[in-house]
């Protein structure tokens, strides 16, 4: 039986209580219409330098529902988060924070970071590597040979991050390396694993799995200075650390749901954002995984659970981390799988003294304002009945999404 306790309520009530409850209501009603238009106008709520508002001119579905974090965090054992905050590791709710790099704990990787009073310079350049950056155009004719003062600089041979020109020599060998299926893997997780709680796989060397090792032979990682190093968190090796640069928006679509989009021309090599979410155990992963799948029945597009394989040089073992953005997670949690590689280049980013990859992901080309910002979610698996169909509307889409549990 269906209880209406407004009728065994509101008729106990004199005339100045029934004043005072419309009151409340109409108080309330206009919260709600503030709060909502808030998340409308911004589903980062106030947590990048830009706004990221969303459009909806398909169905009543007015704004997603997640909770908003710029930067990895570990999982939030609460099922319910407060919008905009986060739990502190004693349970506590508390204001989000998320001013720098994921370190595990407090801990970071000791004596590998540089020590560049403020800002790591470009000016020099190490034998063997053609300094391209500023300085050297201005000078073109002779070729200065000093030795790199930054330390993650002499690391990876001057080809420290986004150095001019070699940040897209880089993304060009992050593509190649993706082209033939052997970067990353997003939304593959090993749903039936029972030896999962390592975050260093040994799965390739001890089940003696081809293809893992196949994919050992193109790990590209991008060094930026990072919590190690003693450099200000205004230097230029550190984009993937401040945000989001460009102008994006969420899109409601009718067949994909949301989509991000862009609201602005994008440069080719522009930084656009990591993928941020929860960090959570392989067991955890699974059992998340097992949860969203049983939710796919009921067309429910928010799974944003991506598995991230850094191979290490041997290539028999690889530093897996799981990110989930379903609950917890940035604008990539929005971004759509194309059959075509899409518009977007995955890249693992490895911030000096940062114990955990990241996977960043940067323009492949010049996007045009309005554009769907999309890539590509993994090799096609095997097939299976329960395949989700794919619209990403390209000439090489497969009809299905790649499979989520090979
Ligand atoms: C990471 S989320 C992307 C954002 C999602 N569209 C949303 O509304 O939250 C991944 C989910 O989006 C949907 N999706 C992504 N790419 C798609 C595509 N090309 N075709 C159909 N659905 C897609 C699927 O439901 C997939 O599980």
């Amino acid at each position: 039986m269906e209880l209406e306790i407004w009728k065994l309520v509101m008729p106990w009530l004199d005339s100045h209580e029934l004043g005072n409850l419309a009151r409340t209501c109409r108080a309330l009603a206009e919260v709600v219409r503030l709060l909502t238009n808030f998340r409308i106008g911004d589903v980062t709520q106030g947590q990048e330098t830009m706004p990221v508002p969303t459009v909806n001119d398909v169905d009543e579905c007015r704004y997603p529902h997640f909770c908003y974090t710029p930067f990895c965090q570990f999982a939030s054992v609460s099922s319910r988060v407060k919008w905009g905050f986060t739990e502190s590791r004693k349970g506590k709710l508390v204001e989000a924070d998320f001013g720098g790099a994921v370190t595990l704990g407090n801990s970071i990787l000791p004596g590998v970071g540089c020590k560049c009073p403020d800002i790591c310079s470009t000016a020099d350049s190490v034998s063997g590597f053609k300094d391209i950056g500023p300085s050297t155009l201005e000078q073109p004719k002779r070729k200065r040979r000093r030795r790199l003062r930054c330390h993650c600089g002499r690391l990876v041979g001057g080809q420290i991050a986004y150095d001019g020109v070699s940040r897209l020599r880089f993304l060009t060998e992050c593509e190649n390396a993706l082209g033939t299926g052997l970067l990353i893997h997003p939304k593959t997780v090993d749903k039936g694993e029972d030896e999962c709680s390592q975050d260093v796989d040994e799965r390739a060397e001890v089940t003696g799995d081809h293809s893992d090792q196949e994919q050992a032979a193109g790990p590209c990682s991008l060094i930026e200075c990072g919590p190690a190093c003693s450099c200000c968190s205004a230097c230029r090796y550190r984009v993937s650390q401040h945000g989001i640069s460009v102008r994006l928006k969420v899109v409601r679509s009718t067949y994909k749901g949301w989509s991000l989009c862009a609201s602005q021309q994008i440069e080719q090599g522009t930084f656009i954002c990591e993928y941020a979410g929860e960090l959570v155990t392989n067991k955890e992963a699974q059992q998340r995984h097992r949860i969203y799948d049983s939710l796919k029945s009921r067309n429910w597009q928010g799974s944003a659970l991506l598995v991230l394989r850094e191979y290490l040089p041997s290539g028999l073992a690889s530093v897996r981390v799981n990110i989930d953005a379903t609950r917890v997670g940035n604008v990539a949690r929005f971004i759509n799988h194309s059959c075509d590689g899409g518009n977007l280049l995955p890249c693992i980013i490895r911030p000096a003294g940062c114990p955990i990859p990241k996977l960043g992901l940067f323009a492949k080309r010049t996007i045009s304002d309005g554009e769907e910002l999309s890539y590509s979610y993994g090799p096609d698996g095997e097939l299976g009945d329960d395949r989700k169909p794919c619209f990403c509307r390209t000439a090489a889409c497969l009809g299905t999404l790649p499979s989520e549990s090979t």
